[in-house]
């Protein structure tokens, strides 16, 4: 993409109403703009990044064995009489009415609507295990909507419901979530630690809540420390077995680390030498929720098994806050300068800085450099502008791409550009070619 052709309103000054860097970094890189309050406007670089991590996410959740689909955003309140949440959801829930005057309302979450599809179709044990999910728009009329996109009133979940014959079967889907969220959050560049939450209105006992460590963070956290030193990496995981996937919820569960809500002092100074206790704040961005027949039972969803009995699905709900999570990333990852991506979530891979526009070796060489960086399969933002180099760095820092190549006539006179790592911030000089072998 070329900067002269892109769509980039980068703001100069920080805006006030911004308390947090997220905040403040995606208001003056340009990626969103507030619509109303805690409505956002994805503007292209914002928009650009919030794909990568929707597919990161359909990528992770299809490898689990979890099937995409799309519900529509406005739902009937019939479904939610069914369940006795229409009344019991409270002021969050945002109510319209149609010009039938029938009763909708702009859904914060899935679990009725997608109880009814199943109960439509699915009728038989052997039907089962099914997970469905859906990344889609939620609102939720938050009374402070604040921190940029961290706590929105319309927002991107991924939220996905598993459909089980037995509480067994249903814990197998929820420690699929549990491994399908680490290895999605480790791709972005985060840990998320999985904690012992509250079900909250969504209901049900066994619940974890994935956290990020952030000074911002909105939740309370108690956990002992070793937990932190635990990562997913690149380890394979055949996600049909009940074992291993049992077995990394006991790994990543094993030590203490749990929110405020269900955080005992007593069991925390027992479990953990006092060394090792840590009380921090953490950014949510995932829950996963085992809620058994919660749904089935009052909205008729039942399977026939083997012995012909009509029995209601075990169910549970699991969301990732897609859109959340770059405020998360930011929040995690960003200096006095801007932001940092890391490389699985960037917007553009490389940045080229043409230090002297309209010098015919230079405009040449940046073209060359271009084409080169697509032709290794990676996308290029090149800088084209008439601007002075400073303020090219200025905006190449802000939006925090992981890798800067400037181009300059001094340089290419001896046959060199200047790769520089927007996370070390250390510059080489390297062939062109080189160049684009070490981002490639
Ligand atoms: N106001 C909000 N703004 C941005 N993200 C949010 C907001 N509320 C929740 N989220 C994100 O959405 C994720 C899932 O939300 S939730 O309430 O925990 N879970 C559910 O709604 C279940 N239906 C899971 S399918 C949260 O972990 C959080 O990351």
């Amino acid at each position: 993409m070329r900067l002269s052709r892109y769509f980039l309103p980068v703001l100069k000054e920080t805006p006030s109403e911004a308390q947090i860097a997220s905040h403040r970094l995606m208001l003056r890189a340009g990626m969103i703009k507030q619509a109303s309050a805690g409505i956002y406007s994805w503007l292209p670089l914002g928009y650009r990044v919030l794909r990568r991590i929707e597919q990161i996410v359909h990528e992770e959740q299809q490898k689990a064995g979890h099937i995409p689909m799309l519900m529509p955003t406005l739902q009937s309140a019939d479904l939610w009489r069914e369940s006795g949440r229409y009344d019991a959801y409270g002021p969050e829930m945002l109510r319209v009415r149609d010009r039938q005057d029938r009763d909708l309302l702009y859904g914060p979450t899935n679990e009725e609507m997608i109880t009814d599809i199943f109960r439509s179709h699915v009728s038989s044990y052997r039907e089962l295990p099914m997970t469905l999910y859906h990344i889609q728009w939620k609102f939720r009329d938050e009374v402070r909507p604040r921190f940029g996109v961290m706590r929105g009133r319309e927002f991107l979940m991924k939220d996905g419901y598993n459909f089980d014959l037995t509480y067994e079967d249903a814990m197998h889907a929820y420690n699929r979530h549990l491994v399908s969220y680490l290895r999605t959050y480790e791709r972005m560049g985060l840990q998320a630690i999985p904690m012992r939450a509250e079900s909250g209105p969504i209901g049900g006992d066994d619940t974890h809540e994935f956290l990020v460590l952030a000074e911002t963070g909105e939740s309370e956290v108690f956990y002992d420390s070793e937990i932190t030193e635990l990562t997913f990496g690149e380890r394979k995981i055949d996600y049909e077995s009940r074992e291993e996937c049992q077995a990394v919820l006991e790994e990543f569960t094993s030590r203490y680390a749990r929110t405020d809500d269900t955080h005992v002092d007593t069991e925390f100074e027992e479990q953990v030498p006092e060394e090792r206790r840590r009380r921090a704040r953490g950014i949510e961005v995932g829950q996963i929720f085992y809620f058994g027949t919660k749904y089935s039972e009052p909205m008729g969803a039942t399977v026939v098994d083997d012995q012909g009995n009509h029995v209601p699905v075990h169910m549970g709900s699991h969301g990732i806050g897609v859109s959340r999570l770059l405020g998360a990333i930011i929040e995690a990852n960003h200096d006095d300068n801007g932001i940092i991506w890391p490389e699985g979530v960037t917007p553009f891979h490389v940045g080229i800085v043409n230090l002297k526009q309209g010098d015919e070796a230079a405009d040449l060489a940046c073209e060359q450099l271009y084409n080169a960086v697509v032709e290794a399969g990676l996308e290029p933002l090149y800088d084209d502008r008439s601007e002075r180099a400073g303020a090219k760095f200025a905006t190449m820092d802000l939006i925090g791409l992981p890798w800067r190549i400037t181009v300059g006539p001094r340089g290419l006179k001896n046959g060199v550009v200047e790769l520089t790592s927007r996370r070390t911030g250390e510059s080489e000089e390297l062939t062109p070619d080189q160049a684009v072998t070490k981002v490639a």
